[in-house]
């Protein structure tokens, strides 16, 4: 009880203190400052001119001809029924209200009451035979749509993810890139979306043309008072749809903050910092205020709403009531026959009623249309920087990679991460990248991999003597294929054990008994094998065959994954972190293997004692190179650092005195007491 005063004080202080310049203390405390967009972004990649209604009437048919053909492209039948459909149900709604018009002036004319029924008798057959039809071809597009949609949906999701996911990696380092396709993921359902509205506005749409055709038919006067009441509550629409889009536009970084604080509320590997340091505490905290500033967006949104639908409704029922007064004194002049008068109130009616499902459509169309821009802008943007698809072959076989002078900077970065580095990669050796941390050695392996280019100097891909080709002319997809890669924060996939690892060649059929192996080479099998649900175990707690691996355990799945990729150039950051000392000592003996067998590996790792054995060693400092050699050659120079390095490891073991006595060595001579070893 005690220990939680001081917190509910602190709390309440910076509650009190909150959101004077409008930030919230929680983004300021978890994120250091304001995380929703200013419009200088918005309006510097032109999302607020696209919202010009100029604009937008532009772009709503080539959305509407995209949706369109994406639909023709997935199943052309569906497109066609939901089509057909609905422009039956436009003409049926035509032809219901000329029925109309002729019962009217049938029971509207002079003499006996049951003759006049009877002349009646056909056009009441026709309207409700028009009514059966229009309700059958309602069914018919429902069924249609619901086909067609989620196939539209998954098409534009597939178009977007794949261009996204072939973008350079520089370029998605770049945040006017990143925003831009991060924000096309909020239109991938549109499409879906704008389909089902661009078909309903249609339909709608045609029964109205075929109402004023009616209506100009039987007095010309007619179609104007429509288009009065229309007016008003179309520019409603718009507006509405615009300002939902721009708030959204604002909000996307702050919604994204809370939805990733609740994502780690319930994430596993965060339960005991949850708890123990009371980080849930926190979060909560952040997410309860977040949530009351997006709660208090919300209530600003429904008051414009509120507001535009006031202005628009009144003005359209200051239309109406001038459009039934219109009719009252042509009915009273003599103008307008009593019959043609009660088909005109019927189809003003009608499409009034219309006009409200037209412009609810229309607005969640428009909103839909700025998002599935978005997604199609995004996916342009994603085909600029997509990583080339063609290049030079790579000579075959390869047998090295050269440096030469590569600085690489980060974009938006003050400083390169790499400056001048040289060196050489050669298959059937292992080569040692060492260096303190952000020295530069895993930029480096990107640009080995082939994922960054670099700023200045060259990548050369060698094969033969005098056979070479630049990594900015190579086809990319071949450097691909040369390359394996076990990351320090390599992914954890959420599938089955097998998966896993097959993986690693995600460009090949899966082949179960090199799974086997890849996995007995990482010393993993014997624990997959002993699962309940063997290879097929989903290694993720939470699913129904799901189990939880520990550190060590997702590192040996890593290590099978790259082994199962069986590529000539293995580069490894890390790969031992969380392994026990055998199973590092073994997993660095594997490497070594690797390399006998003619793969060039590349190692990127602080201990020491493992590069000790290296065939050359690179020593990074602030991205330079800054020493190469053998281990022997770097620990004969007298002040080198990486001797200091290798000194400063080996006498935390006791092994060799620390250069200078910085790292103070074990105790000897006597058992350590009990509370020391703790
Ligand atoms: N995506 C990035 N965007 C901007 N700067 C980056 C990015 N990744 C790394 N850097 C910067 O580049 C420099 C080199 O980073 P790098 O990750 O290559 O170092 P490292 O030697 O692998 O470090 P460590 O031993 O800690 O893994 C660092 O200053 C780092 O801050």
């Amino acid at each position: 009880m005690t220990s939680a005063g001081p917190r509910r004080d602190a709390h309440q202080g910076a509650r009190s203190t909150a959101a004077a310049d409008g930030i919230s203390n929680a983004e300021r405390e978890l994120y250091g400052g304001r995380l929703r967009w200013d419009q200088t972004f918005v309006r510097y990649e032109g999302a607020l001119t696209r919202l010009k209604f100029g604009q937008m009437a532009a772009a709503l048919p080539r959305m509407v001809g995209m949706v369109l053909r994406t639909g023709w492209e997935v199943d052309r039948r569906a497109l066609t029924g939901v089509v057909t459909a609905q422009v039956g149900q436009g003409v049926t709604a035509a032809w219901g209200l000329v029925a109309v018009n002729r019962v009217l002036t049938q029971l509207f004319a002079d003499g006996p009451t049951a003759d006049k029924l009877r002349q009646a008798l056909p056009s009441l057959v026709v309207l409700a035979v028009v009514s059966v039809g229009s309700a059958l071809l309602a069914a018919w597009s429902t069924a249609m749509s619901g086909r067609l949609e989620p196939q539209v949906e998954r098409a534009v999701s597939a178009r977007y993810y794949a261009a996204v996911t072939r973008v350079e990696v520089e370029a998605t380092e770049r945040p006017e890139v990143q925003r831009v396709l991060e924000a096309g993921r909020f239109g991938t359902d549109s499409a879906r979306s704008m389909l089902r509205l661009s078909v309903g506005v249609g339909s709608v749409l045609i029964g109205m043309v075929a109402a004023a055709v009616v209506l100009v038919s039987l007095h010309w006067i007619l179609l104007p008072m429509l288009l009065a009441i229309a007016f008003p509550k179309g520019w409603g629409a718009v507006r509405s749809a615009r300002r939902e889009y721009t708030s959204r536009l604002n909000w996307v970084d702050h919604r994204r903050a809370i939805s990733s604080l609740l994502a780690y509320l319930t994430r596993p590997h965060a339960a005991g910092e949850l708890r123990v340091h009371a980080a849930g505490e926190t979060l909560l905290r952040g997410y309860e205020e977040m949530s009351r500033q997006t709660e208090a967006e919300q209530r600003r949104l429904a008051r414009a709403q509120a507001h535009t639908d006031l202005v628009a409704g009144g003005f359209a029922g200051l239309a109406s009531l001038a459009c039934y007064g219109l009719l009252w004194w042509l009915l009273a002049a003599g103008g307008l026959p009593l019959a043609v008068g009660g088909t005109a109130v019927i189809a003003i009616r009608n499409s009034t009623e219309r006009l409200t499902s037209l412009v609810q459509q229309v607005n969640r169309l428009y909103e839909e249309l700025l998002f599935l821009t978005d997604t199609k802008h995004a996916t342009e943007l994603a085909a600029e920087h997509a990583i080339p698809r063609r290049g030079t072959p790579l000579p075959c076989p390869t047998r090295a990679v050269h440096m030469e002078n590569v600085s690489f900077t980060y974009p938006g970065a003050d400083s390169p991460a790499l400056k001048g580095v040289s060196l050489s990669v050669r298959r059937g050796t292992v080569t040692a990248l060492v260096g303190a941390n952000g020295s530069g050695k895993t930029t480096l392996t990107k640009i080995l991999a082939g994922l960054l280019l670099p700023t200045d100097g060259s990548v050369w891909w060698e094969g033969e003597p005098g056979r070479r080709v630049e990594l900015r002319e190579a086809d990319r997809t071949e450097v691909f294929s040369m390359v394996g890669l076990l990351g320090q924060d390599f992914p954890h996939w959420e599938m089955t054990a097998a998966t896993n690892i097959a993986i690693g060649a995600g460009d090949r059929p899966r082949d179960m008994d090199r799974v086997k192996e890849a996995a007995q080479a990482a010393d993993v099998h014997a624990l997959i094998a002993g699962l309940p649900h063997g290879y097929d175990s989903i290694v993720f707690k939470g699913y129904e065959r799901g189990v939880q691996l520990s550190g060590g355990q997702w590192q040996k799945l890593g290590a099978a994954r790259s082994r199962y990729r069986n590529a000539p150039f293995f580069l490894v950051d890390e790969p031992t972190s969380a392994l026990d000392p055998h199973a590092e000592i073994a997993a660095f003996e594997g490497l070594w293997a690797l390399a006998e067998r003619d793969h060039a590996v590349v190692l990127v790792t602080h201990r020491l004692a493992a590069t000790a054995k290296a065939d050359h060693i690179y020593v990074l400092d602030h991205g330079r190179v800054v020493e190469e050699g053998t281990h022997d050659q770097l620990m004969s120079a007298d002040d080198g650092l990486y001797r200091g390095m290798f000194a400063a490891q080996a006498a935390q073991y006791g092994l060799i005195q620390a250069p200078g006595d910085v790292v103070p060595a074990p105790r000897r001579g006597s058992a350590p007491r009990r509370e020391e070893t703790l």
